[in-house]
């Protein structure tokens, strides 16, 4: 088995992981997260989300975030952008990397970001021209890549198609997101196959929910296929608020843990990462995700 010497980790907490707590989380909270997992070594911490904040008011106050925080030099800070709007508010905030979401499921796309596949893809391709033409960098997710809370299984095919769009229109990288945690890793090898037979393996990175507790084995899974970018939350925070029922992206801790275990480097200091870990659970009142952070914390 051939496994990558690096891996980058994409931290998504800040975003993915509190885009669904109910209750308002402190502007000065999410400034002390973001700046904790900076202390950690993280490369790449998705701070913010510039959506309606009528959609997802957890993440209204984005702009701000991105003003607060100390910008730790070669640490990137991506915030996700559905349209245009939401990329000249995310450009105004000083946002140097963006990202756009589609998904491989029409009823998800529909739930998500209310239009059809089709017409995400035409509504991005503005949004990532612009952005490029700032030297804004532009990462594309696509959802549902092993299965959909409204449709059940996706082909993999479908996930390649969607994949391959937003590469052609300029994403400089394509996370492909198990929304819901069903995927096994037999599966994610399939998808990464499909996905793989039209882009380079060097563009692509996982992003799996742990609802199952399979994704830890499926992040192994696609590390044999050469995967070298992950996605994962600190104390596995999350859960989009358009997939009832999902549960948060793989805890950061446990993946630095299998990484470091297997000697893949990641630049993040496990202690400080746990340390941002137990910062977030104390203030927004949550028990880790993490059996790393139980273990060692
Ligand atoms: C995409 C829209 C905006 C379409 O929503 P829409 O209602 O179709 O948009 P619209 O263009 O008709 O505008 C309606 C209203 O929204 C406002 N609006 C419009 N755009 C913006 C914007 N950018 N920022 C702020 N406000 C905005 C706009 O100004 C207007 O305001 P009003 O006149 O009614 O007062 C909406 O559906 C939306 O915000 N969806 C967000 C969904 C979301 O954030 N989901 C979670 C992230 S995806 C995810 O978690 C999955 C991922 C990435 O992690 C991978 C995985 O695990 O699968």
């Amino acid at each position: 088995m051939t496994l990558p010497s690096y891996v980058k980790m994409v931290e998504v907490g800040p975003r993915d992981g509190l885009q669904n707590e109910a209750k308002p989380v402190a502007l000065a909270t999410k400034i002390g997260l973001i700046d904790r997992l900076s202390a950690a070594g993280l490369p790449v911490i998705e701070s913010g989300s510039f959506v309606s904040p009528k959609w997802v008011p957890q993440m209204a106050a984005s702009a701000e975030v991105l003003a607060g925080i100390v910008q730790k030099p070669g640490v990137i800070y991506p915030v996700l952008t559905p349209n245009l709007q939401g990329l000249e508010a995310a450009l105004a905030a000083g946002a140097r990397e963006v990202a756009v979401f589609g998904a491989a499921s029409e009823s998800f796309s529909q739930k998500n970001i209310n239009c059809s596949i089709a017409d995400s893809l035409d509504r991005f391709a503005p949004v990532i021209t612009r952005a490029l033409a700032e030297g804004v960098k532009v990462r594309g997710y696509v959802s549902c890549v092993l299965g959909c809370p409204y449709e059940g299984a996706i082909a993999p095919a479908a996930v390649a198609q969607v994949a391959k769009r937003l590469a052609d229109m300029g994403c400089y990288e394509i996370s492909l997101g198990d929304t819901v945690g069903v995927g096994t890793p037999l599966k994610a090898q399939a998808m990464l196959d499909a996905v793989a037979a039209h882009l380079p393996i060097s563009m692509l990175a996982a992003h799996f929910h742990d609802t199952y507790g399979q994704a830890l084995a499926n992040i192994l899974a696609v590390l044999e296929r050469g995967i070298a970018v992950i996605d994962s939350s600190v104390a596995g925070l999350g859960g989009c608020p358009y997939a009832k029922g999902a549960a948060g992206n793989v805890a950061s801790e446990d993946v630095v843990y299998m990484l470091h275990g297997m000697d893949i480097d990641t630049g993040i200091d496990l202690p400080k990462l746990i340390e941002a870990g137990a910062y977030i659970c104390d203030a927004i009142g949550r028990p880790t995700g993490s059996k790393v952070a139980r273990a060692l914390g």
